[in-house]
């Protein structure tokens, strides 16, 4: 892989991480990137909707990104797994670079051109706004990535599809019914059910974009349990429109506006004490 860099992944600045923070910060270890988004602008066509973007991701951190509808938010999520590779005259420019999880690997740069996106889809597990899985078995949803890999030992599949429902806290209301279809559950199960297919690669990245929007609100705080959960195994982030679950939920919060990152740091300073007029403008509703 020729772009592949051999100096680690830089730390971010002191910025993002020098005020306390929701939870406790002493207990992130904001030094340790699992990410790294560097001047990363993108563009439908001709038409530009990211602006030099930057965007440090500490590792098994929950990192929100926020921002009025249209300003980029989902655009820079799918940079993360080559999602806009899938249509002709899409490009990036800048690089994201991901550290992966064994030890001794370098970073390497999620947009360079030798890296094969189907990978990337397979290395960063995505869960969109509404429930989408497969027209399968529940069992077969959680397989399918790992069928792409060409596991198909039985005991390997059992083994693998029991701890993503688990993960996704779905096992103790399927493990009777794991070859029922899929379409046969709630919304909230149907979107832990996607979770659960996403981690069954073992993904380095968990990308959630507004996963919770078409959701109630206990199955809603089901979601937000999981993620909490799950952050000591995966790097999550999370496009909300929800700030109450951006407060609650994430460790760091960016804030975007027009294709442009505008401010970014720990939960608690942006929503407390934003440092950029914008920032404040759109928390108390000036705009948005
Ligand atoms: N396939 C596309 N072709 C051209 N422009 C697009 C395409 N998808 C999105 N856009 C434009 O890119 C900009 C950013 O859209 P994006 O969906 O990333 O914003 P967002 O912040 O996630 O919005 P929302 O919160 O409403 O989901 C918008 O101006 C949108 O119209």
């Amino acid at each position: 892989m020729s772009n592949v860099p051999t100096k680690p992944v830089s730390t971010p600045p002191a910025e993002s991480n020098d005020f306390p923070g929701r939870g406790d910060p002493r207990l992130i270890d904001a030094s340790k990137l699992k990410a790294e988004v560097k001047n990363v602008s993108f563009f439908y066509g001709t038409k530009q909707v990211l602006h030099s973007v930057s965007l440090p991701i500490p590792q098994h951190t929950i990192t929100a990104l926020i921002g009025p509808s249209g300003c980029g938010k989902s655009t820079l999520l799918r940079c993360f797994n080559r999602m806009h590779d899938l249509y002709p005259g899409n490009h990036y420019e800048g690089e994201i670079m991901l550290q992966p999880s064994g030890i001794d690997q370098a970073p390497i740069n999620i947009l360079s051109p030798d890296v094969d996106p189907m990978e990337m889809r397979l290395r960063t597990g995505m869960v969109f706004q509404k429930p989408n899985p497969f027209p399968k078995s529940i069992y077969e949803n959680v397989a399918y990535g790992l069928r792409l890999r060409f596991i198909n030992n039985r005991s390997v599949l059992n083994e693998r599809v029991e701890f993503a429902l688990r993960s996704a806290a779905l096992w103790d209301e399927v493990k009777d019914r794991l070859h029922h279809s899929a379409f046969k559950l709630s919304g909230g199960q149907q979107q832990r059910l996607c979770v659960a297919r996403a981690l069954a690669t073992d993904p380095e990245l968990l990308l959630l974009d507004e996963p919770t929007s078409a959701l109630d609100p206990i199955a809603t705080s089901r979601i937000e349990d999981m993620m909490f959960a799950l952050k000591h195994k995966v790097t999550i982030l999370i496009v909300t429109h929800n700030m109450e679950q951006a407060a609650r939920c994430a460790d760091f919060t960016s804030f975007m506006y027009l294709g442009q990152m505008i401010e970014r740091g720990h939960t608690s300073q942006i929503f407390q004490t934003p440092k950029n007029p914008l920032t404040e403008k759109y928390l108390t509703g000036s705009f948005g």
